[in-house]
């Protein structure tokens, strides 16, 4: 598939970046009959190929800052740049290819099959259909769904994981270089939400988009967002740093009770799965005799076996005495599993649900890579508290000592 952005801007050809930055400069947005402005003067540069995450108290202006960079919105002033091109210059047409544009539960129309859906800008922009029905395929197999099995289905047979999923991939249709986001993962559980937040980071690290993302929910912002835009009434901006930084010092008072308290479990949103120590385990391929894989797990004293499918992507993670009963390997439907990018509190959750005490990590499409232990994230809750406590001392010393 097609990853690098091929519309005439060279911002990161080199290094795989495919997106575009983005600059606000004094943008104001003043609604009609509004005595203060919705957005008094933002101005933020958001870097190509990152992912920025505007959160804030409700009607702070997040939405309304989202929607000025794609003109859903009109600015009453100020200027706003993707790669330095004013957005005011450009045609519908050069902003539906190059911004992308998802909200919440996928906005399909329900009239539409999913192959349809995903194809709306590609068609208005005139592709010819085999490049269509091509990217569509693509687009599916991206986001995790099988395109024969989807591509004819109308959003009402889709789960709505599956809806969010195709809202993505129509998204990206046109391969543009920034993607919008509206509260994208607000309708769906939260198991479900964790996984299309996985999904998401696994396909920016393919596509390196510019990501600009609306939510409500600052966990989500520090698990996706290379950097936050903490927003205060007004459109003011409290704090734009990454979480790292937003976490260990807040600006204010205002972002610290925003945030939350620094306590172990936030700080393990910091944290990612590929940062710890996984483990192996004893794997075996959907089809192979069951004999075979009992003997190898048995050998490396195993009781369970993680079954892969043929590009390596786990599909069940019997107990030996479960498969005992079977000639060959069978996938199993009900593993949950976590990418390597996501946080460790994230793998906790997923290890609450799975009688192993573990998850079962992926890395890009997907591919199985090993499996974080619950006893590895408890060690590492102790490394952060140990890590916490020696500072604390080190502040009062030196509050003692001044
Ligand atoms: N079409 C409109 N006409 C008048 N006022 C509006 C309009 N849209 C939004 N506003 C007001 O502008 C301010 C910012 O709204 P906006 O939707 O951008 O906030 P938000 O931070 O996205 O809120 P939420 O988190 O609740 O979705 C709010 O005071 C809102 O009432």
């Amino acid at each position: 598939m097609t990853t690098q952005h091929t519309t005439g801007h060279t911002t990161g050809q080199t290094t795989g970046i495919s997106g575009a930055e983005i600059r606000l400069e004094e943008v104001v947005k003043r609604y009609p009959g509004q005595k203060t402005a919705a957005v008094e003067s933002l101005s933020l540069t958001i870097p190509a190929g990152e992912i920025v995450m505007f959160v804030g108290p409700s009607g702070c202006g997040k939405t309304t800052s989202l929607k000025m960079i794609n003109r859903l919105i009109e600015p009453t002033s100020g200027t706003i740049l993707i790669d330095g091109e004013d957005v005011r210059k450009s045609s519908a047409d050069e902003l539906r290819r190059k911004i992308g544009y998802v909200i919440q539960g996928g906005s399909l129309f329900p009239h539409m099959t999913v192959a349809k859906n995903i194809a709306i800008v590609p068609k208005m922009l005139g592709w010819d259909a085999s490049r269509v029905k091509g990217r569509v395929d693509d687009l599916l197999d991206l986001v995790g769904l099988d395109p024969s099995r989807y591509r004819d289905r109308y959003p009402r047979e889709l789960s709505g994981g599956q809806q969010q999923r195709v809202g993505v991939a129509r998204g990206l249709a046109a391969d543009p270089p920034v993607i919008l986001m509206d509260e994208p993962f607000g309708a769906v559980d939260p198991i479900t939400r964790q996984r299309l937040q996985d999904e998401l980071l696994s396909i920016q690290r393919e596509l390196r988009k510019t990501i600009v993302c609306v939510t409500h929910d600052i966990d989500e912002a520090i698990k996706l967002g290379d950097r936050i835009v903490i927003l205060r009434e007004g459109g003011h901006i409290a704090q734009y740093d990454t979480p790292e930084v937003v976490l260990a010092s807040p600006a204010d008072d205002f972002v610290s009770d925003f945030v939350g308290s620094g306590s172990t479990l936030k700080q393990l949103s910091l944290a990612r799965v590929n940062e710890v120590d996984l483990r192996e385990t004893v794997t075996a391929r959907i089809g192979e005799p069951t004999a075979d894989a009992v003997q190898r797990a048995e050998a490396a004293g195993e009781r369970s076996v993680i079954v892969l499918d043929d590009r390596d992507r786990p599909r069940g993670w019997p107990w030996l005495r479960q498969l005992k009963g079977d000639r060959i390997v069978e996938p199993t439907e009900d593993l949950v599993t976590v990418d390597e990018r996501s946080t460790l509190n994230d793998a906790l959750d997923t290890m609450l649900t799975s009688s192993h005490g573990a998850a079962v990590v992926t890395g890009d499409r997907d591919r199985y890579i090993g499996i974080v232990t619950f006893d590895t994230v408890t060690d590492h809750m102790r490394l952060l508290e140990d890590r916490a406590v020696e500072e604390r001392a080190h502040e009062q010393a030196a509050g003692e000592r001044a």
